[in-house]
């Protein structure tokens, strides 16, 4: 069949099921409660809708349309009917034949397209479907852009149409797909038109369209809906402009995504921000709003929306589970909102502790939303919020339930009056919730809420809240929790006491106010923490190291270390190495170790500083885990950082230099002639709980070996190829069993090793970081990464960076002093009396045990196998 003649057939086919079925609520009676407090309702035979869902596959072969049939029968054009039956051209905008239905419900809409997404939208199903690809290059690249194009284009056909229901429904991308059949490229994409209620058996997954490849759509977050309000009666006790300053600083908001705060089914904090559903409220004392769930980010308009029923809600039930236990809960108001009192001061305003009173689903846009009133806990102080010139008691407060309830006859569940035109049951169990009101026929977006239901007040009967603005941690407070300062709790932010602004701690050293007014700053000193200590206690943490994906291991010896050398293959054939020094106790104890850089790495102020390693100086912005400093050439590593000049640099940087370029010259031992000696060192600390994410250290300007000393915390590294990399399918060698399960979601790491105290990593070889990334997660409180490569002058963008390249990579002549040797003839240096004190009174404790009874011999035995095959003990035995 041609395509003209096919396209006639598939007009046929769909115009059979057009014929509009009018609105069935004009013509439903219904007859609602008789309203009293808690008095039973007798409900009319409720005019349920059967729906059914008919898949047709057409006569092309390639698509799906569907019908819907209400009670009587009369078929109901789905919004995929009225977008393929309303088009004869690609282009042509929505014909306005369809404005007579409403959206019924959202569908899936399945498109599958060869060749090219260009100008492709649903309506031009019968078109291209199936016709060999125009232009095969460009369709192969075509993946995410055309995709994308697509969705473009059913947004801008639906906004043309003149039907509101259809020009203001969302199309979301909730699959795409990808086929090769014989010579054609066969696309697939499934868009979900909100808003209605999903089929069940046709509900998409939630995880709709991946984040990372939204990410880059998005648009800017800040927004300020303020313009034109009144000044406000007060100030925020807490505020921030970025949402990590909340994070990192608010026990009670640690929610980088979601709206809801929750932890444990509980919810603790909830921001209301940009995105106001229709019936939302901001009011001096109460807040409702529709509170998460099921809501996807649109393609398109990079928002998020509802597009799945929240029948399962978990933010739900943890707004109940806050309401039942009486939990305070507190509330932050984004300068996107629109409905404000009064003009919000800074980007993230804390307003204060609320509670929650009622939580309940409604419909909104046809869809499940589930709703929760909050309630100002502090009613005798007036709201910062509310308007300069408002009263000092709002007039519009009643103590004490006022609004009536009524128990639904079908389920019997008490429901309160909440809305404006009657009562309904808000049960979502029920088969009669949504707004069977007595009075017939409604208007979504004319329903309003009770006025009954605003005004009254709530008793709290819960526990007092904790302060709004977390007081200062203090010296006390780290001595009686045992602390030293580089644990998690003291990477949490501060609230300035002057400005309240919430303060990331971005300096290693201590914490400076964020707001530039502010010029305040706070410092606990930290205790230098032994290194037995952090070794003893990060050893703790079992891990287990990894070897797959084609990598092998072999061993050898250099200097006094024992080397593990782990060769990483590409495509083909191997690309470089991963060597792994281990140190031991012999080299740990030497002058000038490990041991010994670590201490001095505690006593110096490096400058270490957290840096945007996202969305600089925006709301978004994200500073890294770790804090780092460079020295010597300056070089952006993914995030940049100032660099100092090597002459500049504290003795412990030369001293790790020289220890790396001795590791980097003798682990490339066939390439030696390409070894390039540092130029730079990067040095990064890390607190407990801290780490780096994957990453690469492959910028165009870095030599091809990398090396790193670790010091303190024990660390787990990991390797694993990246989504690009080309270890994917078309790999032909024998590692292609492996490649084929490295797909985008199921990417395990392929290579797991233990960093400790005082171990060298060289990383060798370009390809290794074109197509691998690594990740470092430390398992103590402190540790300390310091990393040496090579940054080429010539690949600097200009003359000065070269100089300065140049001039800041030097080594000073005086850093010979540090010239390492790998430890060849070292020996162990005579055992400390202080030491040898503190293993024979743990050794008397065990002893005691094994006396006791509580430890048997067996495990003594195991422990001391353990100990004496292991490095340090192995070296330290005569
Ligand atoms: O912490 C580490 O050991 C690794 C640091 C790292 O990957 C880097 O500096 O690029
Ligand atoms: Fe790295």
């Amino acid at each position: 069949m041609g395509s003209k003649n096919r396209d006639l057939e598939l007009a046929r086919k769909l115009s059979r099921s057009v014929n509009a079925n009018p609105s069935r609520r004009k013509t439903a009676t219904r007859q609602g409660p008789t309203l009293s407090k808690t008095k039973a309702v007798i409900p009319v035979t409720s005019l349920r809708e059967t729906r059914s869902v008919k898949r047709a596959r057409l006569s092309n072969g390639s698509q799906y349309s569907s019908t819907c049939t209400s009670s009587h029968g009369s078929p109901h054009p789905s919004p995929l009917e009225k977008v393929v039956s309303s088009t004869t051209s690609p282009l042509t905008p929505l014909s306005s034949s369809a404005s007579s239905h409403t959206l019924e419900k959202s569908l899936i809409i399945k498109l599958r397209i060869a060749g090219r997404f260009l100008a492709l939208a649903p309506w031009a199903i019968g078109h291209t479907t199936q016709t060999k690809c125009q232009d095969e290059d460009k369709s192969k690249s075509s993946g995410q852009k055309g995709t994308e194009e697509a969705v473009n284009t059913v947004q801008r056909q639906l906004q043309k149409s003149d039907t509101s229901e259809l020009s203001s429904a969302i199309p979301t991308l909730v699959k795409r797909g990808r086929k090769r059949k014989a010579s054609d490229e066969l696309f697939t994409l499934e868009f979900q038109f909100s808003p209605k209620k999903l089929e069940d058996n046709h509900k998409p997954s939630s995880k709709a369209v991946p984040k990372s490849r939204i990410a880059k759509q998005l648009q800017p977050y800040h927004v300020n809906n303020q313009e034109g309000k009144p000044e406000s009666y007060g100030s925020p006790p807490v505020w921030g402009d970025k949402r990590q300053q909340l994070c990192e600083t608010l026990p009670y908001y640690r929610a980088y995504q979601s709206g809801a705060y929750t932890n444990g089914g509980i919810v603790y904090g909830f921001m209301v921000d940009k995105e106001v559903g229709v019936r939302d409220k901001f009011e001096e004392e109460v807040m409702i709003a529709s509170v998460g769930g099921g809501r996807s980010r649109d393609i398109v308009s990079g928002k998020m929306v509802q597009t799945l029923d929240q029948d399962e809600s978990r933010v739900a039930q943890a707004f109940e589970r806050s309401m039942k236990d009486r939990q305070p809960v507190a509330v932050i108001a984004g300068r996107g909102n629109v409905l404000s009192p009064a003009k919000l001061p800074h980007y993230y305003n804390i307003l204060d502790w609320f509670h929650v009173t009622n939580v309940w689903p409604e419909r909104r846009n046809g869809v499940t939303t589930w709703c929760a009133r909050l309630e100002k806990i502090d009613l005798a102080t007036k709201s910062w919020w509310a308007p300069k010139d408002s009263p000092l008691v709002p007039e519009t407060r009643h103590y004490g339930e006022m609004t009536s309830s009524a128990s639904c006859i079908l389920c019997k569940v008490v429901s309160k009056e909440i809305f404006n035109i009657g009562w309904a049951c808000l049960n979502n169990a029920c088969k009669d919730a949504y707004y069977h009101f007595a009075g017939g026929p409604y208007v979504d977006s004319q329903i309003d809420y009770n006025q009954d239901f605003m005004q009254e007040r709530t008793p709290f009967g819960g526990i007092p809240s904790d302060p709004i603005a977390p007081p200062l941690l203090t010296k006390t407070d780290l001595e009686t929790m045992g602390a030293f300062g580089f644990e998690s709790i003291c990477k949490q932010g501060i609230v300035c006491p002057e400005c309240k602004c919430c303060s990331r701690r971005i300096e290693w050293q201590r914490w400076n106010c964020e707001n530039p007014q502010c010029d305040f700053t706070y410092s606990i000193p930290h205790e230098t923490i032994p290194i037995e200590d952090v070794i003893s206690r990060s050893m703790t943490q079992p891990s287990k190291d990894v070897i797959r994906g084609g990598i092998r291991r072999g061993l050898r010896t250099l200097g006094h270390y024992d080397v593990s050398e782990y060769a990483i293959p590409g495509c083909e054939k191997d690309i470089g190495f991963v060597l792994h020094f281990q140190a031991n106790g012999i080299i740990n104890q030497q002058p000038d170790g490990p041991n010994d850089l670590f201490r001095q790495m505690q006593e110096f102020d490096f400058g270490l500083k957290r840096n945007p390693s996202r969305q600089k100086d925006s709301t978004g912005e994200v500073l890294t885990s770790h804090w780092a400093a460079n020295w010597g050439a300056p070089y952006k590593y993914g995030v940049s950082v100032l660099s100092k000049g090597f002459d500049e640099a504290k003795p412990v940087i030369m001293k790790a230099v020289q220890r790396l370029t001795w590791a980097g010259k003798h682990a490339i031992t066939d390439d030696i002639a390409d070894f390039q000696p540092f130029n730079e060192l990067l040095s990064i600390g890390y607190f407990e709980g801290t780490h780096i994410g994957y990453h690469d250290d492959g910028e165009k300007e870095l030599g091809p070996t990398v090396a790193t000393l670790s010091l303190g915390a024990q660390a787990v590294m990991r390797f694993r190829p990246k989504v690009k990399s080309g270890l994917g399918a078309k790999c032909t060698s024998g590692r292609r069993a492996y490649a084929e399960k490295n797909s985008k979601r199921n990417r395990d790491c392929v290579l797991q090793i233990t960093l400790r105290h005082g171990d060298i990593v060289v990383m060798h070889g370009e390809e290794i970081q074109k197509l691998y990334e690594h990740a470092v997660d430390p398992q103590g409180e402190l540790r300390f990464a310091l990393t040496c490569r090579y940054v080429r002058p010539e690949m600097m963008a200009n003359d000065a960076e070269r100089e300065a390249a140049r001039v800041k990579g030097t080594l000073p002549p005086d850093s010979d002093k540090y010239i390492y040797d790998g430890d060849i003839n070292a020996t162990l240096p005579p055992q400390t009396t202080s030491a040898t004190n503190t293993i024979q009174a743990a050794m008397n404790v065990l002893e005691a045990n094994i006396l006791a009874g509580n430890i048997s011999c067996e495990k003594v035995t195991e422990w001391a196998g353990k100990l004496l095959s292991s490095g340090p003990a192995a070296e330290a035995a005569p």
